[in-house]
């Protein structure tokens, strides 16, 4: 019958979709600066090296059976080292809630649910730009949803009068998403006097801060100074929600493994936020992916393969940060009338270049290079051997 004809064929992702376009490109000149997936000076995916000591150490050793709902026990336990402190007061007084989620992206559509279940007609506010999935996951959990200034395209720096403004005048007892480090796409950040100022305005104010720390050590190469939002915020007395993910900074992108924690203001509450937070992904997915979980367990577990992790994610780091300046000085080395000193201030996966989409649309058509259309370049696609091919292609549609 007519089942499925009314059906029209859903708009392309603004990310996903250039990479789809990349990998259809045929051309041997052709750069994908789009996803934000690291990729070595070889323009190589990388399997970190602990993470291959952890999969041989895991392989054929564990049985496959179910996770509980809540997922690893041991993956969250030191996913909460990791963003409240090894040694935090509320790991210790059990006052957080912690599952497993499906990468950094099922920690927020969790959060979203239960968010929608227990506090429906709250709104959320979210930063202007954001990850472009952000809209789509509080959108289809069927949360209200504001916008709040966040970026200044004249200095191409934090629109930072404009959203403390914001903040101000949403109401009270209002939903803020926040990103911890490492702001998708614009790579600006707030400084940690800047942290300061918005923690106590959201306190005064009573909202709620969900942080999405998608880049914990991939953005300064320093997990705690990556997190220090978050300790700003603890520091203050907020209770907070927090979606992590091993995607980028363990190079787990494909085993979707990440947790969501709801900092609560007792034990009791926090066992009853967990069981809810069961409740609502037992229907989703029952229980999260086994193997992700066992890797990271395992690497953050041993203490000589932490330490290695550590490493490893700082040369991921450095290798970004490096080539922020090397772009930046191709740039300005080819007589570009434009500013560029915003590459290096950015920090983090992507540099919000400050190109037009038509702009971009000329890189692609042109030379071959894929960036998402508002002008946001995944550093990690850029390496030594194409630096040179991407500033004149960048210059030629800029001059
Ligand atoms: C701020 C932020 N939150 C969550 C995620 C989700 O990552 P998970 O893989 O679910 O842990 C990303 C990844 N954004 C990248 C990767 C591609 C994508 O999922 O859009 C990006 O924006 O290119 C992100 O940038």
């Amino acid at each position: 019958s007519s089942w499925f004809r009314n059906i029209d064929q859903a708009p392309k992702d603004p990310i996903l979709g250039v990479t789809e376009a990349f990998l259809a490109d045929q051309s041997p000149s052709k750069v994908n600066v789009g996803v934000g997936a690291y990729r070595d000076d070889n323009g190589k995916p990388v399997v970190l090296d602990c993470v291959r000591e952890a999969e041989k150490r895991v392989a054929g050793s564990q049985f496959m059976e179910y996770l509980p709902m809540g997922g690893s026990i041991k993956m969250v336990e030191e996913s909460l080292k990791l963003a409240y402190g090894e040694n935090s007061e509320f790991i210790k007084d059990k006052r957080i809630a912690a599952v497993q989620a499906l990468s950094g992206t099922g920690a927020c559509r969790l959060f979203a649910a239960f968010q929608q279940r227990f506090h429906p007609n709250t709104q959320i506010y979210i930063p202007v730009p954001t990850w472009a999935n952000h809209h789509n996951i509080w959108r289809d959990a069927g949360v209200p949803l504001k916008t709040f200034r966040y970026y200044y395209p004249e200095s191409r720096g934090l629109d930072f009068a404009g959203l403390m403004e914001d903040i101000k005048n949403a109401p009270d007892g209002s939903f803020f998403l926040l990103h911890a480090c490492a702001h998708n796409p614009t790579g600006v950040d707030p400084t940690e006097e800047q942290w300061r100022e918005i923690s106590s305005l959201i306190k005064s104010k009573g909202h709620f801060p969900f942080f999405d720390m998608a880049y914990q050590g991939f953005a300064s190469g320093n997990l705690e100074r990556d997190a220090k939002a978050i300790s700003i915020f603890l520091e203050d007395g907020h209770l907070i929600g927090l979606a992590q993910s091993y995607a980028k900074n363990m190079g787990l992108y494909g085993q979707r493994v990440g947790c969501l924690s709801v900092l609560c203001e007792d034990e009791k509450q926090a066992v009853a936020v967990k069981s809810q937070l069961q409740l609502i992904s037992r229907p989703m997915y029952s229980n999260p992916p086994l193997h992700g979980a066992l890797i990271v367990s395992t690497v953050l577990g041993d203490p000589e393969l932490k330490k290695l992790w550590l490493e490893e994610v700082k040369v991921m780091a450095d290798r970004i940060i490096g080539m922020r300046t090397t772009l930046r000085e191709n740039l300005e080395k080819r007589g570009s009338p434009l500013p560029w000193q915003h590459i290096t201030n950015q920090i983090g996966m992507f540099c919000y270049s400050g190109m037009t989409p038509e702009q971009v649309d000329r890189l692609t058509s042109e030379f071959h290079i894929y960036m998402t259309r508002n002008g946001r370049i995944s550093m990690a696609g850029i390496n030594s051997g194409n630096v040179g091919y991407i500033a004149d292609a960048i210059h030629e549609v800029t001059k």
